[in-house]
């Protein structure tokens, strides 16, 4: 692996995200990319079930909504819980470029604190895609999607193929994965073949 670098800015030479032909159309209800993922499975009962949408370009949005379970000081939303919405929100890109990615380095700025029951609006977006680099953005408002904005955050993901999941997961979560067929059908989605 070469040195990574500090730097969250797209390298010269980075080119402007291609929406995908296949991406779902803006407004589109993205589903979960896994049912036990922590941001946004469904079947996931500590998850942060995330509802996520495409958006017009290279962009998603997606609300959360914060419980009591995501506190860290008394009735505030933990900052990791808030990193996690931003970070899945920027990974949902996966689905309006079609490229597999995990997240390599994601840089958090708290504006507000967040109160237990805030609804929060995010919104994503990918800035730049270099080689497998893909460069991302994403903010969090308060309330509404024209809220004050609360978290932001930059983000560098990095291009991978399904068998990153097969050769590093664990073998009973991946054996159950390879022979659900929705878990198929999502992997197809992405045009890789498990
Ligand atoms: C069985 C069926 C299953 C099917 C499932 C299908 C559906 C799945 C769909 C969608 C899944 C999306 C899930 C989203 C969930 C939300 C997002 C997360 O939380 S993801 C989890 C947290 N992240 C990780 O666990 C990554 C851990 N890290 C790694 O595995 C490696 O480090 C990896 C893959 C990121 C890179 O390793 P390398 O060996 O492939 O590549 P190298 O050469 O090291 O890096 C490539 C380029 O990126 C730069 N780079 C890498 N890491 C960097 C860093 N931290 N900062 C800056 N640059 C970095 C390098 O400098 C290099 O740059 P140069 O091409 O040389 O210019």
């Amino acid at each position: 692996m070469s040195a990574p670098t500090s730097s969250l800015t797209p390298p010269e030479g980075a080119r402007p995200p291609v929406r995908h032909p296949d991406a779902p159309a803006p407004g589109e209800l993205l589903g979960a990319h896994y049912d036990q993922c922590f941001g946004c499975g469904r079947d996931q009962a500590h998850g942060l079930h995330l509802e996520t949408r495409a958006g017009e370009g290279v962009s998603v949005t997606a609300v959360f909504t914060v419980k009591a379970a995501h506190q860290g000081a008394p009735g505030l939303a933990h900052g990791g819980v808030l990193a996690t919405a931003l970070d899945e929100t920027i990974g949902s890109l996966s689905w309006v470029l079609r490229t597999i990615a995990v997240t390599g380095r994601l840089e958090t700025d708290y504006v507000l604190p967040v109160p237990v029951d805030t609804e929060l609006h995010l919104d994503a977006r990918v800035t730049a895609v270099h080689g497998r680099k893909i460069y991302g953005t994403a903010t969090g408002r308060i309330g509404a999607p024209d809220g004050p904005v609360a978290v932001r955050a930059n983000a560098l993901f990095i291009e991978v193929k399904v068998d990153h999941f097969i050769e590093n997961g664990r073998d009973t979560e991946i054996r159950a994965a390879l022979e659900d067929p929705d878990q198929v059908r999502v992997a197809r989605a992405f045009e890789v073949n498990p």
